[in-house]
């Protein structure tokens, strides 16, 4: 028996192979219509529904059991829900929920939509006994499951603010450096989009008792979306990983339990990141550089020891998210005052390509949209009515051979059906009967030498609409403090114009007579020596 302790992964990091229950789930509805769910485990009747928690979409009815131990990514068909007591007490309450548009409601209101977390909490309403009924298949549509990862937790997830999408996160991840092991500091936490991005990307493994492993230290001062945000971690597994604080961090800046996160990744989606820089200094800022001309209460005591929340040791780099141009005139002049160097701004311009292939061309079958089915040159049009002639030919033969067979047989006594009476009809009259429709279009399939996907011009195509703007990224570089010591230091390990010989030399007669020398210092002795060592055991052999 295995005593250890089961250590709960969150599915973001490591989702496994399978879906489970109590765990986090997308369902993809269509492709950018995404809704997360909490499996629930079948444990009887739930909100009338003899299956269990049921998931009701405008593709059908899911209920939890059919989508539980499942590889993710699997399709999952709808099943027909047993709503048996849900439509008695609907009836008792007096409702006339019979109608569709109170049907759509309900589903609406169960999904809330995109955007909403469907949470099923599961009851025993049928007695306790833990079972749910069997679910039928229904063929009214579909799904897909799939694992939550950051990209789409950031579609799908319930909006509490704007919030940064992905093409900007993975950017703004990258320019600041964030990596496993990484500390990164977030303010304002929002909705949570960028920091479940970011502790994907410094997670480095769960920390034991003080242990120091990769973490987010974020921040937010809107309390309901503090809370909302706090219960979020802990469901998604994240405790430990982000360490939320509920704080206005213009006053109260970045200390958390008054001790250091000793970050070295900052970012910041504020409105007015610059009254949030002072904070983000190695030591104490002069009260001009505060944005007030003092420093916030708490901070004004200049004999208090001034503790940075940036790690002693590291460079840190840091980035702000600002929708207005002015914005980022302060950040950058706040920037410049505090320290910061390497200030840069970017926009990211995102712009989605839909990729497809331009079918032009009689070889093309209809059964698919997009499809132009007139020949894309004259060269095609003669080749392909060539082919076509030819299997009309071929099919024509063949009912000609029928219809002789069926002649024969109307001649003497054989038993035959009505098609071929039909065609012994056309073989009397002399016509060469023509395929059927769905005999051309069959005749077109057979006779096509790519399969449909390869068809046609690969071809890729812009939104018509460009909707990129999100905000300007402004990134800086807080360099390393140098101190004297570090300077001694490294003077000691690179001896400046104490060298021995010029590294890298560029004249090649130089580097080739230094090659020469290196080789000899490698071999035991020099050519010369060794020379000298074999005319000698030469002349004692010889006497
Ligand atoms: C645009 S949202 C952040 C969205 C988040 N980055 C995301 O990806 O979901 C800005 C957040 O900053 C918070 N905020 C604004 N001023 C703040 C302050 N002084 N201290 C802490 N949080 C603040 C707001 O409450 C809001 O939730």
């Amino acid at each position: 028996m295995n005593s250890k302790p089961e250590v709960t992964i969150s599915p973001f990091l490591d989702p496994g192979p399978r879906t489970k229950a109590h765990s986090l789930a997308i369902l993809q509805l269509s492709r950018d219509n995404l809704l997360p769910v909490y499996l629930q485990p079948p444990t009887g009747e739930h909100d009338g529904y003899a299956e269990g928690a049921v998931v009701n979409t405008r593709y059908g009815s899911f209920p939890h059991s059919t989508m539980l131990n499942v590889p993710w990514g699997s399709q999952i068909r709808a099943s027909k829900v047993d709503t048996g007591s849900r439509g008695r007490k609907r009836k008792r309450d007096g409702a006339d929920d019979t109608s569709r548009e109170a049907t759509a409601a309900a589903s609406e209101k169960e999904s809330e939509g995109p955007g909403a977390v469907a949470v099923a909490t599961p009851t025993k309403e049928n007695g306790g006994a833990p079972s749910v009924k069997q679910a039928v298949a229904d063929s009214s549509g579909f799904i897909h499951i799939l694992p939550p990862t950051p990209e789409l937790w950031t579609t799908s997830l319930p909006h509490r603010t704007q919030v940064v999408y992905t093409p900007d996160y993975s950017y703004i991840l990258h320019r600041i450096r964030a990596r496993p092991g990484s500390t990164l500091i977030e303010a304002g936490a929002g909705s949570g989009s960028f920091s479940h991005a970011a502790v994907r990307a410094v997670y480095n493994g769960y920390p034991s008792a003080g242990q120091r492993k990769g973490k987010v230290f974020s921040f937010e001062y809107h309390e309901e979306r503090y809370h909302k945000m706090k219960q979020e971690i802990s469901d998604h597994g994240l405790d430990g990983l982000i360490h939320l604080t509920h704080r206005d961090v213009y006053n109260g800046g970045f200390l958390v339990d008054g001790r250091s996160p000793q970050a070295d990744a900052i970012f910041l989606d504020l409105p007015a990141p610059w009254e949030a820089l002072p904070h983000l200094s190695r030591r104490r800022p002069p009260p001009s550089l505060w944005p007030s001309g003092a420093p916030p209460p708490g901070l004004d005591d200049p004999t208090k020891e001034w503790i940075s929340p940036l790690h002693p040791r590291k460079t840190v780099h840091l980035c702000t998210f600002s929708p207005c141009i002015e914005q980022v005139t302060r950040t950058v002049s706040a920037m410049r005052r505090l320290g910061w160097v390497d200030i840069d701004m970017v926009e990211i311009a995102n712009r989605r390509l839909h990729a497809s292939r331009d079918r032009v061309g009689l070889n093309l079958v209809n059964f698919d949209r997009g499809v132009n089915n007139s020949a894309k040159d004259v060269e095609e049009a003669v080749t392909r009515l060539a082919e076509i002639e030819a299997r009309f030919r071929e099919h024509a033969a063949k009912a000609r051979s029928r219809a002789a067979g069926a002649a024969a047989a109307a001649a003497g006594d054989v038993d035959m059906d009505s098609d071929d009476e039909n065609a012994g009809e056309a073989a009397a009259n002399g016509n060469a009967p023509r395929p059927t429709a769905e005999e051309e279009e069959e005749i077109k399939i057979t006779t096509n030498r790519l399969p449909p996907w390869m068809e046609g011009r690969l071809i890729t195509r812009g939104e018509p609409e460009i909707k990129t703007h999100t905000s300007y990224l402004v990134f800086a570089v807080l360099p390393m403090e140098w101190t004297e010591e570090d300077e001694a230091k490294a003077a000691a390990k690179y001896p400046v114009g104490q060298e021995q010989k010029v590294i890298g030399t560029i004249d090649k007669a130089i580097r080739k007579q230094e090659r020469r020398e290196q080789l000899q210092k490698q071999q035991p002795g020099s050519k010369k020596a060794r020379r000298k060592e074999r005319d000698e055991k030469l002349g004692e052999v010889l006497g």
